[in-house]
């Protein structure tokens, strides 16, 4: 029977590493710059409002955030990266956290990077695309606020995206708005098939 994604509930925040969560169940990994909608994506798959947080202050989140589905399947809600005006001490911790967290074997069923539609990928956003690759687990990568792209945009923007993160042809890259609900039902099926 399909997954229920209005049925949803926050679990916890793992702050140190090694405290990540292991049961068995599997675990969907949401990542992407600050700022660049990833509260409103997961929002917009569990067709709520203010589940994740949305639009706080960018970059204070060095805590793994953890949401039951269903019962069945975890979104985890990675913390952000690349906002300019984090101490190096908050960076530090970030990047502590996120060697841990990848460096568990076995952890992740499913990547989904979350980036900006608009924008050339930044170096992070290279950087976590590599992590999630050398991870070996299937990734998907969704190219938020397409919405704010003209028609003629969308093509040669979905290119660069593929092209600048050397995505393997295993990946899929999803067009996203999760303002307007654009790409919801294929990201939801995908996650469905891969958990
Ligand atoms: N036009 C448009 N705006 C969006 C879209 N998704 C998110 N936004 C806006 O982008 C801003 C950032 O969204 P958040 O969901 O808070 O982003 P976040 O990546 O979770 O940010 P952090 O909490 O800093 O990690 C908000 O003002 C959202 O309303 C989209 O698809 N289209």
């Amino acid at each position: 029977m399909g997954i229920n994604f209005n049925k949803a509930e926050f679990i916890l925040s793992a702050v140190q590493p090694g405290a990540f969560l292991r049961d068995g169940r599997p675990q969907v990994a949401f990542a992407g710059r600050s700022n660049v909608g990833k509260s409103s994506v997961i929002n917009r798959l569990l067709n709520r409002k203010n589940f994740a947080r949305v639009g706080a202050t960018p970059g204070k989140t060095t805590q793994v955030n953890y949401f039951l589905i269903d019962g069945r399947i975890y979104f985890t809600d990675l913390p952000g990266y690349g906002y300019a005006k984090v101490s190096k001490e908050e960076r530090d911790r970030w990047g502590r956290l996120m060697e841990n967290y990848f460096q568990e074997q076995g952890l992740i069923t499913l990547g989904v990077l979350i980036v900006d539609a608009r924008h050339k990928p930044t170096a992070d956003d290279v950087t976590m695309c590599t992590w999630f690759k050398e991870s070996g687990c299937p990734l998907i990568v969704v190219a938020n606020k397409l919405d704010k792209l003209k028609k003629n945009e969308i093509e040669p923007n979905l290119q660069r995206i593929w092209d600048t993160l050397e995505l393997p042809d295993t990946a899929a890259l999803i067009p996203f708005s999760a303002e307007k609900g654009i790409g919801k039902t294929e990201l939801l099926s995908a996650i469905e098939q891969l958990c």
